[in-house]
């Protein structure tokens, strides 16, 4: 069935419509990733965002049990060149349309999103909509354009409550901003002792779970629009390790001082080149995010600059000087892409058991 995709600087696509028919309005960004369709689409960072991919045959290995990084779906829509209805693959138990028929995402294909995202990289991110061909171009264009994008993605893909992901290592709390489970995976693999907490939870409820190290999920939306998850971490610092990914990361910068800014049409892709300042090794990153820390305002904050974007420059690392933190805005679990930065998930549990053998030492000279 015909479908459109409505821009709000006046482009209309027509397509084809697959998965479900509803119309869902959404900011429109491009990934650039060649594989990992179902880790991007159950991706809560892409919560209220209509996603179109670069890589003309999406849909060719299906659906499986295995690849997603959450259990429900949060993206508002998919664009796509051409989908495949006949997948291929011994782990593939739907096609793309069944799967999206059963989560309420409308998907559109036939589009020329090499050109969209032409556009969106002209333009910035921009508001669309996937509609039905009755919507009338002109009232939906106004409607974008009047559009006032909602503030509270966090809380919606947040988990509820508290829970444990045991394990007989280090006690690691997990912030849930809109958390991959690849995050999860990466400290169940290391035996780490975790528990998994709302993104409202406060420093003393974080510090009653005797943590040794505190890590900060991954998240949509803007930093700014999180001011609980500000002032835990600045409850917290210094007292407990930290380790933030993507707004984790922007999270952490906010709690210190420095600023955020929105940029243009963001990183998403799994092919982002990173430098690791003090080795000058280029690690190549797995990356969405829509937002940045300014690197100027970090002046006086007590952190600096790890690792740098390659393409612009952008900050993609920070560590405090004083206390034992750090965070990154690229993606070290992957999921999907490359596994490069990996061992930043070794680097957090060794700066967990050197903080406590600091302690130790500490307790024994007193
Ligand atoms: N993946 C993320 O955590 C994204 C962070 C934030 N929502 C951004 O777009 O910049």
């Amino acid at each position: 069935m015909k479908r459109q995709l409505i821009l709000e600087d006046g482009t209309v696509f027509i397509g084809n419509g697959f998965g479900s028919e509803t119309d869902k309005i959404g900011e429109v960004v491009f990934n650039t990733g060649m594989t990992g369709y179902q880790e991007i689409l159950s991706d809560p960072s892409y919560c209220g965002q209509i996603v179109t991919l670069t890589y003309p045959l999406i849909g060719n290995y299906g659906i499986n049990r295995d690849d997603f990084e959450s259990i429900y779906p949060a993206i508002s829509g998919f664009i796509v060149k051409e989908v495949c209805d006949h997948p291929s693959n011994f782990r593939s138990e739907f096609s793309l349309d069944e799967y999206f028929k059963t989560k309420s995402i409308p998907g559109i294909s036939g589009i020329d999103t090499r050109k969209l995202t032409r556009i969106i990289r002209t333009f910035g991110t921009l508001r669309g909509a996937i509609c039905s061909m009755e919507v009338n171009v002109t009232d939906m264009i106004n409607q974008l354009k009047g559009l006032t994008l909602p503030t509270d993605q966090v809380k919606q893909v947040s988990t509820k409550s508290s829970y444990p992901s045991p394990g007989r290592g280090q006690r690691v709390v997990l912030v849930d901003y809109g958390m991959k489970h690849g995050i999860l995976r990466e400290l169940n693999n290391r035996d780490c002792d975790v528990i998994v907490v709302p993104y409202n939870v406060t420093a003393e409820e974080v510090l009653q779970l005797r943590p040794d190290g505190i890590m900060l999920s991954n998240g949509p939306g803007d930093p700014k629009d999180v001011p609980e998850a500000i002032d835990m971490i600045k409850g917290i610092l210094g007292k407990v390790p930290l380790f933030g990914i993507c707004l984790g990361h922007q999270l952490f910068a906010l709690a210190c001082g420095a600023n955020t800014e929105k940029m243009k049409f963001g990183h998403r892709g799994s092919n982002h080149p990173v430098k690791h300042l003090v080795t000058g090794k280029i690690a190549i990153t797995s990356q969405n995010h829509g937002y940045t820390v300014n690197e100027a305002s970090l002046v006086k904050t007590g952190l600096e600059v790890t690792h740098i974007a390659l393409n612009d420059g952008s900050v993609e690392g920070l560590r405090h000087k004083e206390y034992p933190a750090f965070t990154v805005q690229y993606h070290p679990e992957a999921s999907p892409g490359p596994e490069d930065a990996n061992n930043l998930f070794n680097e957090f549990i060794e700066m967990i058991d050197s903080f406590k053998k600091e302690g130790e030492k500490v307790c024994q000279n007193a």
